[in-house]
């Protein structure tokens, strides 16, 4: 199957809540796209636009360049998995994947054929003949998904289908769709507010926020080139720090000052390279990218530690400033309390700038 689908200018009102703005997106035939964004931004209402549950009120939906937003459910040969199983109680597993080919006009032979294979590439086979009632929940998703490929739709819509498992579970059944994703190919759109299932499942993932899209790109692209400050907060675990800073000049090198500081980082020109200067300026900066230690040196600043959030593999140690606190990613055990004296440098190669107004990245267009 090699389906592309097109939202042009979606827009979706709920009385007089606007829930989905202007959306334009392009999926490739076989991408796995990830929806990502708060609870209630709109991200299962233009899953469910796509598949024909919703109507819109603008815009085109179009599969394989045929418009399809008048077209029924039905008619659009989608299949959508959802978080809730919604298996059939009373039928066998093997019955429940059969079902939707039940009602296709295809033979017995094909149809046991077809179930026997989904079956074994979702490594289901010796449950064919049980009931859901006596699955565990990953077996039970495992059965959703075989019922929801089994027809080989033209694309395949899932709406936090691993989000009720357990932390476990999920990491497993991410492997087993991906796995599943390469194997059979199908255009697919995933709904999740997860961020790590997000950057491990997706070819690209789309941010929404308040029914807008704010990025796509692949994962790599929006963890590393953030367009606003709400992808930059969004994407990354602890979150990105953001501080107001000025920039200015000492010594005739370019300093950056943290707002509330008497001392500012020494940067050099190529941090700010290609970065519009007529804004007010918000410095993002990631945990990662701020560089503690227990030597005084010309080119760090004194701060003190706040707190300590011991992670094992690492520690997050918050460090103030003048008036402002950053978030420091440092080996386990590199500072010992709270209280503590230690010097900080920013990696300027790691530094992103904001428009303080209006949140987005003042990196020019490259
Ligand atoms: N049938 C409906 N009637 C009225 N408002 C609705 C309806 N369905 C969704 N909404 C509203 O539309 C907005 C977007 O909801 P949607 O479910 O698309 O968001 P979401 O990002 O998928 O969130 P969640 O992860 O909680 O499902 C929310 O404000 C929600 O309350």
């Amino acid at each position: 199957m090699t389906t592309e689908i097109e939202l042009r200018n979606i827009q979706k009102w709920f009385g007089s809540n606007q829930v989905i703005k202007d959306f334009n997106l392009t999926i490739a035939p076989h991408e796995f796209i990830v929806m990502l964004g708060q609870s209630g931004c709109g991200k299962t209402t233009t899953l469910r636009a796509i598949a024909g549950l919703e109507t819109i009120d603008d815009g085109d939906i179009l599969i394989d360049g045929e418009p399809v937003q008048h077209l029924k459910c039905s008619d659009r040969d989608i299949a959508m998995v959802f978080q809730s199983f919604s298996l059939y109680p009373h039928m066998t597993v093997y019955e429940n994947i059969a079902f939707p080919l039940r009602a296709t006009r295809m033979g017995k032979a094909d149809i046991d054929k077809a179930v026997k294979e989904i079956a074994r590439i979702l490594q289901i086979s010796d449950l064919l003949d049980k009931r859901p009632s006596a699955l565990s929940g990953g077996d039970m998703q495992r059965v959703a998904i075989g019922r929801a490929l089994v027809r080989q739709p033209k694309a395949m819509l899932m709406d936090e289908p691993i989000g009720a498992l357990d932390a476990k579970l999920r990491e497993q059944m991410r492997a087993e769709i991906k796995r599943l994703h390469v194997k059979q190919g199908s255009t697919t759109v995933y709904v999740t507010h997860d961020q790590v299932e997000a950057m491990s499942l997706a070819d690209r993932i789309v941010i929404m926020h308040d029914g807008k899209l704010q990025q796509v790109g692949r994962p790599e692209e929006v963890y590393l080139h953030p367009a606003n400050l709400f992808v930059a907060q969004f994407v990354g675990s602890p979150v990105m720090n953001v501080a107001d800073i000025d920039i200015g000049t000492a010594d005739s090198a370019t300093e950056i000052r943290l707002q509330g500081s008497e001392k500012g980082f020494a940067f050099g020109d190529a941090a700010l390279t290609g970065i519009r200067r007529d804004a007010p300026v918000a410095l993002g900066i990631r945990p990662e990218a701020v560089l503690l230690s227990h030597s005084k040196s010309n080119d760090h600043l004194s701060a003190v530690t706040t707190n300590i959030e011991p992670l094992g593999s690492h520690d997050i140690v918050d460090v103030k400033i003048g008036g402002q606190t950053l978030r420091a990613r440092t080996e386990s055990g590199f500072v010992a309390g709270e209280g503590q004296e230690v010097w900080v440098n920013l990696d300027p190669e790691q530094a992103h700038f904001f428009d303080r107004e209006s949140g987005l990245s003042l990196r020019k267009a490259q």
